[in-house]
């Protein structure tokens, strides 16, 4: 997969009419300003539950609501528009769910990284990927890992979102007993999800875009209606939308050693990782779906999309927020007609728009995001297909990925079991050949792992 396609070279059956038709290739894709327009404002709707569902998610690592809130606008407009004009292509891009997740919960929530400190994580991550990706060593990496270990990493991010929103529901609780059961469904918080997870079921199996939005939305007025929400009607103060601006703290990332040494290592590794299994995968779906694939199974402009993903992640960052990927929710626009760039930077227009209402998402509850979460952990689940469960050389290592990820509550672990299963499997069968002498040096890194762990 190669760079093989620039913006705005324009070879045209019927000639470009304007410099934006020229710039997008519109008519040379076969498509017009108005059906990418309606293809931008389909991508927005699908994905706009990013908005609420972020601050939700960060706030358990300590960061204010509202600031994330903008910051997640901020990251999603920046990075659509960007990968729009430089890759023209019809992929809009925001913080992506599972990371967030692992952010908050593991890296903040379990490691005890301050946030500060986690958000410069995540810039080096990017800023690595940057380099990985313009030195060619990102090819070199993706070639060493099976394609259904891609699937197995996303599939089981998928049943880690859904748990999270399961749990924040209340709809599953901790037991003594089995580690995990059924909670209480009258309580009030898990009765509103339930509420939630049907509207939203609902509206998708009727295709209506924005499902996920409107029913965040609806299931948060009856929540207010039922008194479960309090709803603050004073003026927000435009500083709040700052508060996690800039505040990215570097040299703590530096002075991560002693006992958070190894954990450097691991969190700048699965924010890495995930970021490239998660855009790889999304590009391929959205890009499949688009027919903007050529012949051989190559991603036309590969190299741009992937250099304004870790752009986007390092600028993310800065603004205040984890990995920034690219959604694949892009799809819903795709299916709208959206073949350009243009889509993408339409989508971003939208999200900066929003910015302005940010503060307003301290009011959204968790027992109405927590249904989105669910739906989407579901969503996520397709790839799982790809994977040939009748060969234990595959089903074994994906299983163990699929498993760990959510009932370790950590990426980090799942992906380790892959990799190390993956490796030792093919040792085992005597497939391993010399040019897996990266894929071994991971799992042994793995191992090592495993065993300080234990130790500690
Ligand atoms: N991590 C992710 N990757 C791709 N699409 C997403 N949509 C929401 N989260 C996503």
């Amino acid at each position: 997969m190669t760079d093989v396609v620039s913006p705005g070279v324009a070879a045209t059956a019927l000639p470009p009419t304007s410099r934006v038709d020229r710039y997008f290739a519109l008519t040379e894709r076969g498509t017009t300003t108005r059906t990418e327009i309606l293809a931008g404002v389909t991508t927005f709707l699908t994905m706009a539950y990013i908005v609420l569902v972020n601050p939700s998610i960060l706030s358990a690592a300590g960061m204010p609501v509202a600031s994330v809130a903008a910051a997640t606008c901020f990251a999603a407009a920046f990075a659509s528009i960007l990968m729009g004009l430089v890759a023209n292509t019809p992929l809009a891009l925001a913080p992506g769910m599972g990371l967030n997740a692992y952010f908050a919960f593991t890296v903040v929530g379990q490691m005890g990284v301050p946030w500060p400190v986690a958000l410069g994580c995540v810039f080096i991550s990017g800023l690595a990927f940057l380099i990985l990706t313009l030195t060619g060593v990102r090819q070199m990496i993706v070639a060493v890992i099976p394609p259904y270990l891609f699937a197995a990493v996303a599939g089981g991010i998928g049943l880690f979102i859904g748990f999270i929103g399961l749990k924040n529901a209340g709809i599953i609780a901790a037991n003594p007993a089995t580690f995990v059961a059924l909670g209480d469904l009258k309580a009030p918080g898990a009765a509103l999800a339930l509420l939630g997870l049907a509207v939203i079921g609902a509206l998708s199996v009727w295709n209506v875009r924005g499902a996920m939005l409107f029913g965040i939305v609806g299931t948060t007025i009856v929540g207010w209606l039922t008194g479960q929400v309090s709803v603050n009607p004073a003026p927000y103060d435009l500083s709040a939308l700052t508060g996690t601006a800039f505040k990215l703290d570097l040299p703590g990332v530096l002075g991560l050693t002693g006992t958070h040494g190894i954990g450097l290592v691991e969190i700048l590794f699965v924010f890495l990782f995930v970021d490239l299994f998660d855009n790889i995968g999304t590009l391929v779906a959205v890009t499949k779906r688009a027919g903007l694939m050529d012949a051989a199974g190559r991603i036309p402009g590969l190299n741009r999309i992937l250099i304004t993903d870790a752009v986007a992640t390092m600028v993310g960052s800065i603004a205040g927020t984890s990995t920034v990927t690219s959604y694949v929710e892009s799809a819903a626009g795709v299916q709208a007609g959206g073949r350009t760039g243009l889509t993408a930077v339409v989508t971003g227009i939208l999200f900066l728009a929003t910015m302005f209402v940010a503060p307003y998402a301290q009011i959204v509850p968790l027992a109405a995001t927590a249904p989105a979460l669910i739906i989407v952990g579901g969503l996520m689940l397709l790839p799982l297909t790809e994977i040939e469960w009748e060969d234990p050389m595959a089903a074994i290592p994906a299983f163990l990925t699929v498993a760990m990820i959510p009932l370790t509550f950590s990426i980090a672990n799942g992906l380790a079991f892959g990799i190390t299963a993956h490796a030792a499997l093919k040792l085992i069968r005597g497939r391993a050949t010399r040019t897996d002498w990266f894929l071994f040096l991971l799992a042994g890194l793995f191992v090592v792992r495993f065993v300080w762990m234990s130790a500690a």
